[in-house]
C-alpha cells in the first residue's frame, strides 16, 4: 500500500483525532490503575468542556455543539478505561508494569483537544450535509485500517462520534 494517501472521506480527520484521544485512554487508565484516583475525574472534565466551549467560540464555530461532540469524546474514553479495567482485573498478567505521570497525559490530550475544535470546526459544510453518516461511517472504517485499534476502541470511537452529524 502506498505511504499515504488523500482520505476517502472528509471526515477522515475528525475521526481520526477522535481515535488518538481514544488511544490516550489506555495511558490515562494505567496511570490511575492501583491508586485512588477513579476513572471518573468531574472537575477535570468540567475544565476540558470549559476550554473547547471557549476554544470554539473564539474560531466562531458553536460553543454547545462542541460541548456536546466532547461530552462524547469523555463518556467514550471512560468506556475504554472500564473496558481495560476488566480487561486487567480478569487477566492480571496483561495489567499495565509502568504507571504514566496522568499530567503528561492531559497535556497531549489538551493539544488532541485543540486539533479536534478545529476539525470539527473545518467540516462543518460536510456535518451538516445527508451524506455525513454515510461518509462518517467510511471515516471510521479509514481509521480502522490505518490504525488497526481492537473491538474495545472501536466500538468506542463509533460512540464518540455520536453527535458529529447535524442531523
Ligand atoms: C481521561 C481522563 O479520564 C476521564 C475522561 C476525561 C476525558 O476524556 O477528558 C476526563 C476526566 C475523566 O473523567 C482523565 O482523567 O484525564
Amino acid at each position: 500500500a502506498p505511504a499515504s494517501v488523500a482520505p476517502v472521506s472528509p471526515l477522515q480527520p475528525v475521526a481520526s483525532l477522535a481515535a488518538e484521544r481514544l488511544a490516550t485512554a489506555d495511558l490515562v487508565a494505567a496511570a490511575k490503575w492501583g491508586t485512588d484516583s477513579p476513572i471518573d475525574d468531574p472537575a477535570r472534565e468540567q475544565v476540558v468542556l470549559d476550554t473547547v466551549a471557549a476554544q470554539a467560540k473564539q474560531i466562531g464555530a458553536d460553543p454547545d455543539e462542541i460541548r456536546r461532540i466532547f461530552r462524547d469524546q469523555i463518556e467514550a474514553n471512560k468506556a475504554v478505561q472500564r473496558g481495560l479495567y476488566a480487561r486487567w482485573t480478569a487477566h492480571p498478567d496483561q495489567a499495565p508494569t509502568t504507571k504514566p505521570d496522568l499530567n503528561v497525559v492531559r497535556q497531549t490530550i489538551n493539544r488532541i483537544n485543540t486539533a479536534l475544535v478545529q476539525s470539527v470546526a473545518d467540516t462543518t459544510p460536510e456535518r451538516s450535509a445527508l451524506t455525513c453518516r454515510p461518509e462518517l461511517t467510511v471515516a471510521v472504517i479509514e481509521v480502522h485500517f490505518e490504525k488497526h485499534p481492537d473491538l474495545l476502541h472501536t466500538k468506542a470511537l463509533v460512540r464518540s462520534l455520536v453527535s458529529v452529524c447535524r442531523s
